[in-house]
């Protein structure tokens, strides 16, 4: 499959991940932020972090991967083939203690394809990273955010401190008020 943009989803997500991690890397120091997890969704956004799985291995951190809901297409196969090279293990549920854990959050778990309220067992996901008082940042779109208008009053996000906008901003982080960058790119607010 290919995007408008003439490069494949494969190729896109892998750039993708790439900057997710190189981000990851300059804003957090790898002693503090040693143990990593990252939280997937069934979707690419999931397929996002399952690429920055494998680049921040490479730096260095020690890196979990919460899966709930695995895709079974051919190229999140592939993606976990290639985790298993790397001895990244991947689980499909998570208790809060052992979330707590973790010295940093990765949310992508939804990006610019959700819609309504989170569901089941991403809702509980969300939560749970909301109770970890961990730092958090989102890959293109904190989870649960309303593509369109951002956060809406009483729905329930992840509420990171960061978040990594891929190709452009969507229309509902215009009001964003936390660290953002885009791509590898910081955006001053
Ligand atoms: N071309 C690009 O710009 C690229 C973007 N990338 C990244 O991909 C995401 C968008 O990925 P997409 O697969 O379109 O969708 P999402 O990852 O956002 O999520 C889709 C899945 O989420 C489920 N979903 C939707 N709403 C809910 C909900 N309320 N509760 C639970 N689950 C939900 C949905 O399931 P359905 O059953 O509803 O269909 C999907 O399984 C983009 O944001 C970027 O991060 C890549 O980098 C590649 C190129």
């Amino acid at each position: 499959m290919s995007d408008d943009v003439g490069y494949t989803t494969e190729q896109l997500m892998e750039l993708a991940g790439l900057s997710v991690s190189n981000v990851i890397f300059k804003e957090y120091n790898i002693k503090k932020f040693k143990k990593i997890l990252i939280c997937c969704g069934p979707g690419n956004n999931g397929g996002d972090g399952l690429v920055s799985a494998r680049h921040l291995k490479e730096f260095g951190y020690d890196i979990k991967i919460i899966y709930p809901k695995i895709n079974n297409k051919l190229l999140f196969t592939k993606l976990l083939k290639l985790l298993e090279h790397y001895q990244i293990p991947v689980v499909q549920s998570i208790t809060q203690e052992e979330l707590n854990q973790h010295d940093l959050i990765i949310d992508a778990i939804f990006g610019f394809s959700f819609k309504g309220e989170p569901r089941n067992p991403f809702d509980e996901l969300i939560r749970m990273i909301n109770k970890s008082n961990k730092a958090v940042i989102s890959i293109d779109v904190p989870s649960g955010y309303n593509i369109n208008i951002g956060d809406t009053t009483n729905s329930l996000y992840v509420d990171s401190e960061m978040n990594i906008s891929l190709m452009l901003p969507k229309e509902g982080l215009k009001n964003y008020k936390k660290k953002h960058y885009l791509g590898g790119r910081f955006l001053p607010t």
